[in-house]
């Protein structure tokens, strides 16, 4: 049988981590890569890493191009971006995984507060399932368009879905406290990630009103099935990939640290990518750095009835990229771990 043709739109960080996953995958190509600034160089010229692995020539999108030759397309583009493209795409048929936020928010006025800008179609929202495999599988394998989450609504609503669905944590006062390496803000150049402006500090942005919170927020209450009070604060620390994200809930009366991470187990028992850590120790960025894994760690003040969950993914690889082919994967058909299991993170 031959290889899927799969093309991607952008040529930044993400797209870049998408032709390191796709070079060990043996159902999919990689056939076009579309860019802006890079049209007539050789991806391994834009990112000399990937030499021997791929050496397609960067093009200008041509949407003809894909219709003719492609099964599916990554888009991996700044925000606001996407529509038209996969207004476009989706029509001919083509599979659609959006790396961006344009079809994450269901509500489109809420998506124009976050945003700044009118959703241009409107309609085609609710054809785009959100695309979190361990949570919406079954929905993901019958869309044609996948809405690929954000990096830190992945690290939290991974882990706190299962605790809102078992009704053992509060709805409300929950905390997300997070950490992102500078590679979360794509490789244009931004005077906010100079070496000098993140090197040896750490800030916190976007306070009370990040893009990620709404997002975040929409699928804890799916998961809850009622309203979800939280509040959400990232921070940038001088680190090239990798989120740590340190959740603060309140437990339901009797509640148990043990009975978290029993609920964790239970509804993850099956998901290789999910990792559950033991009693006693909690997740490190270096424990999932350029693999596909979230790793969980749980504690509990029982007596205050405090809970903390701590999450760590590679935001490049499990918050965007590894996710993105994880879903396309599903939408094709395919085995879901193909070229993606065998990444074995990159500790130290
Ligand atoms: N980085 C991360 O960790 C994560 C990113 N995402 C999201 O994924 C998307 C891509 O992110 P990332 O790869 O990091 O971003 P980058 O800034 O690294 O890359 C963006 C790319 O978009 C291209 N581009 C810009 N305008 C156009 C256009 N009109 N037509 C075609 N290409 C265009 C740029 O091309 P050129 O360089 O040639 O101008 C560039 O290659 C974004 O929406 C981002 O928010 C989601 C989760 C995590
Ligand atoms: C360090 C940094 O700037 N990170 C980005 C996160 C990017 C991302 O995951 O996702 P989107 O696709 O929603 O942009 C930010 O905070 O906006």
């Amino acid at each position: 049988m031959g290889k899927y043709k799969v093309g991607i739109i952008g040529d930044g960080y993400t797209a870049a981590d998408l032709l390191r996953l796709m070079a060990g995958h043996d159902e999919l190509e990689a056939a076009f890569i579309f860019s802006v600034d890079n049209v007539g160089k050789r991806i391994d010229e834009v990112y000399p890493h990937l030499a021997h692995f791929c050496s397609i020539t960067c093009m200008a999108t041509d949407l003809e191009m894909i219709k003719k030759e492609c099964q599916a397309v990554f888009l991996a583009l700044p925000h606001g971006l996407s529509v038209p493209l996969v207004t476009e795409l989706h029509k001919a048929g083509v599979k659609c995984v959006d790396l961006g936020a344009d079809f994450r928010l269901k509500d489109p006025e809420v998506y124009e507060e976050y945003y700044e800008k009118r959703h241009e179609n409107r309609e085609l929202l609710g054809e785009a399932v959100y695309g979190i495999p361990e949570l919406n599988r079954e929905e993901i394998k019958k869309a044609s368009i996948i809405a690929n989450p954000g990096c830190f609504p992945t690290g939290s609503i991974i882990p706190l879905s299962p605790l809102l669905k078992a009704g053992i944590i509060k709805t409300e006062n929950i905390i997300i406290d997070a950490k992102t390496g500078v590679s979360g803000a794509g490789r244009g150049l931004k005077t906010g990630s100079l070496f000098c402006e993140v090197n040896e500090g750490v800030k916190a942005y976007g306070v009370g009103s990040h893009r990620h919170f709404p997002e975040i927020k929409q699928e804890l209450e799916k998961a809850a099935g009622s309203r979800v009070d939280m509040v959400f604060t990232p921070h940038l620390i001088p680190m090239s990939r990798g989120i740590l994200s340190t959740i603060y809930v309140e437990l339901k009366e009797g509640v148990k640290e043990e009975d978290m991470r029993q609920v964790l187990r239970e509804e993850y028992r099956d998901e290789f990518f999910v990792r559950i850590l033991p009693e006693g120790t909690m997740p490190h960025t270096k424990w999932v750095a350029g693999s596909n894994f979230i790793d969980i760690g749980i504690y509990a003040d029982e007596k205050r009835r405090k809970g903390i969950i701590v999450s760590a993914i590679d935001n490049l690889v499990k918050g965007a990229s590894g996710q993105a082919l994880q879903n396309l994967n599903l939408v094709l058909g395919i085995d879901e771990g193909k070229g993606l299991r065998n990444l074995v993170p990159l500790f130290p």
